[in-house]
């Protein structure tokens, strides 16, 4: 049954607490999903539009590592693309898939680099509060998430500073962060995920068309040079400690259409198909002469809803 490791670790779980054992595993465990994340390949088909490759990457990575009971080193993945493009959305349906309170647990910790390492003569200070920070979770519980958006813009060698938990040590200071998993998000490489994008598109090739390989070396190489990328210079990529690069195509209008229709529905009123186009059509699109892609992705149609429904 696809129930019983549940309750298995319900059982371990009363176990230990029987016999006394408060330990951060109980915790965890407790506040886990069934793995494997039964739900992450459902939700991402269902919620996320036109990121085929997404959607296969973080499957394959997200799955691959959480069915591994022992693996060597902690899952770094590096998610790129366009403004609106779906990257934050993403981090949510891991976590969702993940733990039982997604965002919201004890265990997924979210930093903004403008929010939380803002002045760059800090960034001595920033480096030892988020190695502290880091050590203090992984200690509590192995089984952490920590997702650090906005990456290119924080301070080149501030990121530097956490290398060593994402390498394969076994142990730091007795603490193992094998277990835990790290997510970067950045706009950095949209340029040349776009190019691509629209060079198939040029050629008359589907999205769809779109592989992996004629992204990652890409990618990896552009972020890599960018000098305001977060990574330049960073031994997480010079090291290959990133897992996985995870580009986000640009989004089309039919998908803006898409965004539109799943928050009118979600709001529980009936689609107006003309109220849609029109936002949709309202949008801005890129490059000048074709107008294909959403220069703000899917992130602005919601405030738009607000102007033509009465909510
Ligand atoms: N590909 C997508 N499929 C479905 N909904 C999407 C997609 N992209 C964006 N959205 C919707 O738009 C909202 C804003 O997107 P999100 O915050 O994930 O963008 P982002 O790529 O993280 O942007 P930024 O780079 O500006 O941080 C999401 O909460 C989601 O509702």
């Amino acid at each position: 049954s696809p129930l019983l490791p549940c309750f298995r670790v319900a059982e371990f779980a009363l176990a230990l607490k029987q016999a006394g054992l408060k330990t951060c595993c109980l915790f965890s465990c407790f506040s886990w999903r069934c793995l494997p994340c039964p739900g992450l390949e459902e939700s991402l088909d269902r919620k996320l539009f036109g990121q085929h490759l997404v959607n296969k990457v973080v499957v394959k990575a997200v799955k691959g590592f959480l069915n591994n009971t022992n693996p060597k080193k902690p899952l770094a993945l590096s998610l790129h693309g366009w403004t609106g493009t779906g990257k934050n959305f993403v981090s949510k349906i891991i976590a969702e898939s993940i733990y039982k309170r997604g965002l919201k647990s004890k265990y997924v910790h979210q930093f903004v680099a403008t929010l939380h390492f803002p002045h760059a003569d800090s960034i001595n200070l920033y480096k030892d509060q988020l190695q502290s920070w880091i050590r203090g979770n992984v200690s509590v519980c192995p089984r952490s998430l920590f997702i650090f958006d906005e990456m290119d813009k924080m301070h080149a060698g501030l990121i530097d500073s956490i290398k060593p938990f994402l390498d394969y040590y076994e142990l730091l200071n007795g603490v193992s962060y094998r277990k835990a998993i790290f997510i970067f998000l950045s706009n950095a490489g949209a340029e040349k995920i776009t190019e691509v994008a629209l060079d198939f598109w040029r050629k008359g090739r589907t999205r769809e068309d779109i592989q992996l390989t004629d992204m990652q070396n890409a990618l990896s190489v552009s972020v890599f040079n960018n000098k305001n990328s977060g990574f330049w210079h960073s031994t997480l990529i010079d090291r290959n400690l990133i897992d996985y690069f995870v580009p986000f195509l640009p989004l089309e209008y039919k998908h803006v259409k898409m965004c539109v229709r799943v928050e009118i529905e979600s709001r529980g009123y009936a689609v107006d198909e003309d109220i849609l186009t029109r936002i949709a059509d309202e949008m801005t699109y890129f490059p000048r002469e074709e107008r294909i892609y959403s220069d703000k992705g899917c992130k602005t149609v919601y405030a738009k809803l607000d102007y033509y429904y009465d909510f």
